[in-house]
């Protein structure tokens, strides 16, 4: 559990239950999508009785599909071993209320096996993994992701029904940066923003995006965990508040054949001794040397972990020349044609990964950041030089094209191997593979088109 003060202190939640003005609580763990699952507690419940001892899931929660299929493969959880729990129990740092759901509060929560171990496939496990072998060096990242979402005038039951076709965007044309396109759906982006403030999250700012009816809202950056707990409670309050107003808001990498969904992370050091302090800038403000290693870490361990900045068959679509979203591995001063932007100056100085889009698990990803740079730090990976120009059109070594490509650069990497070990490695390779599968099988749109009456 983090020291930091929670967006709701315990005590407080005591006395908003004992008044009435709070009667739930929704304690939920990021699963391997990142979605939230869990479950909602009578408030009183929660204090009495899930406060000290925890509570349980059906450990097949970090073993299903996205559709929620039982499959094959997983080693923790099976029709063999019985499909049995793991304890949920709340990280208090995280509790908050989510004013989208009236009289309610909401809690993260860590997973452990029966004898009170962690479950080490967890993504929120992952993360914590990654961060405290950085604390050996000395360091903890601060990190801010950057979700941009496409909004529809159906509700998701109409567009469930249509087959998420012939939906009609809340505006018709590119709406980049536009304060009379994105005002028409102002009242919608006002309520998501005010309530995430409502829920701790400090809100920056929001923008419109190029993909008709797409928009993008900033939070400020935080300690890595603390910001990966805040995008998993953005994206499901996101979603619900745009259900209740009769909206559909999707993060999926890429809608159509426009601009992708993205999700740039952006990830700074600090030192452990000295919090406020940078990590990444000399004294004079350049790149520190730590930083130049850190940096050629995520150039070097940028194919091998694409799997966790880009974890579905969808999102290697976003993937093409000339989008603003990555094709090459390199990187560069304050340039969007990289995967990698160096941004900021002096205290500010970071980096920016351009590869996740907003279908990224942001525990995984920015699990993959920090193991990735530690790769870098351990080996003393010198950087090369920055791209100046255009990196679509340069000679680099290409991120993965699909899924299956970062599948098999994933469960072949002895960098990942090394920094995350062997049963999160099978488990998330397996995970890749179900997709697969499932894709292989499937008959898609595209090929009826192309095939029915031509062929
Ligand atoms: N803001 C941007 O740079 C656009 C990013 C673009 N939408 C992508 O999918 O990567």
């Amino acid at each position: 559990m983090s020291d930091r003060t929670a967006p709701l202190a315990i005590e407080e939640l005591r006395l908003l239950v004992g008044s009435g003005e709070i009667d739930t609580v929704v304690l939920a763990f990021p699963d391997m999508q990142g979605r939230l699952q869990g479950k909602r507690f009578a408030a009183a419940f929660f204090l009495d009785e899930v406060v000290p001892h925890g509570t349980e899931g059906c450990n097949y929660l970090l073993a299903v599909d996205t559709d929620m299929n039982t499959v094959d493969g997983y080693a923790m959880s099976s029709w063999d071993r019985g499909y049995g729990d793991f304890a949920m129990h709340p990280d208090l740092a995280t509790l908050r209320r989510v004013p989208w759901n009236e009289s309610t509060a909401m809690v993260t929560a860590d997973l452990a096996w029966s004898d009170g171990s962690p479950v080490a496939a967890a993504p929120r496990q992952i993360l914590r993994r990654q961060l405290e072998r950085l604390a050996e060096h000395g360091c903890t990242a601060h990190a801010g992701t950057e979700l941009e979402f496409i909004v529809f005038k159906d509700t998701y039951e109409q567009a469930w029904d249509r087959g998420y076709r012939g939906l009609t965007p809340v505006n018709q044309y590119n709406v980049d940066y536009s304060v009379l396109g994105t005002g028409r759906i102002e009242p919608l982006l006002r309520r998501i923003r005010n309530e995430m403030a409502g829920a701790g999250l400090t809100v920056e700012s929001a923008k419109g995006e190029c993909n008709p009816g797409q928009h993008e809202i900033v939070f400020r950056y935080d300690e890595a965990l603390v910001t990966c707990d805040q995008h998993a409670v953005y994206k499901t309050g996101a979603k619900e508040i745009a259900a209740q107003e009769g909206f559909a808001l999707t993060f999926m990498a890429k809608f159509n054949e426009r601009e992708g969904n993205s999700c740039h992370i952006h990830l700074s050091l600090r030192s452990t001794g000295d919090p406020g302090r940078s990590v990444m800038a000399d004294e004079d403000g350049a790149m520190s040397p730590l930083m130049r290693h850190f940096l050629a870490g995520q150039l070097a361990a940028l194919r091998d972990f694409s799997l966790l900045y880009a974890p579905n068959i969808n999102s290697y679509k976003r993937f093409q020349p000339g989008s603003f979203a990555p094709t090459a591995v390199a990187w560069g001063a304050d340039n969007r044609t990289c995967a990698l932007r160096v941004v900021g100056h002096g205290q500010s100085l970071r980096f920016e990964n351009r590869l996740p889009g907003g279908d990224v698990n942001p525990y995984l990803a920015v699990a993959g950041l920090v193991a990735a740079g530690l790769y870098g730090i351990e080996h003393g990976l010198e950087l090369p030089e920055p791209c100046e120009g255009n990196a679509y059109t340069g000679a680099y070594d290409h991120v993965p094209t699909t899924l299956r490509e970062a599948a098999g650069l994933w469960e072949r990497s002895e960098i990942a191997a090394a920094a995350f070990g062997d049963e999160v490695v099978a488990h998330y390779a397996n995970m890749a593979r179900v997709e697969l599968d499932s894709f292989d099988a499937a008959v898609t749109d595209w090929e009826i088109k192309r095939s029915f009456e031509r062929l």
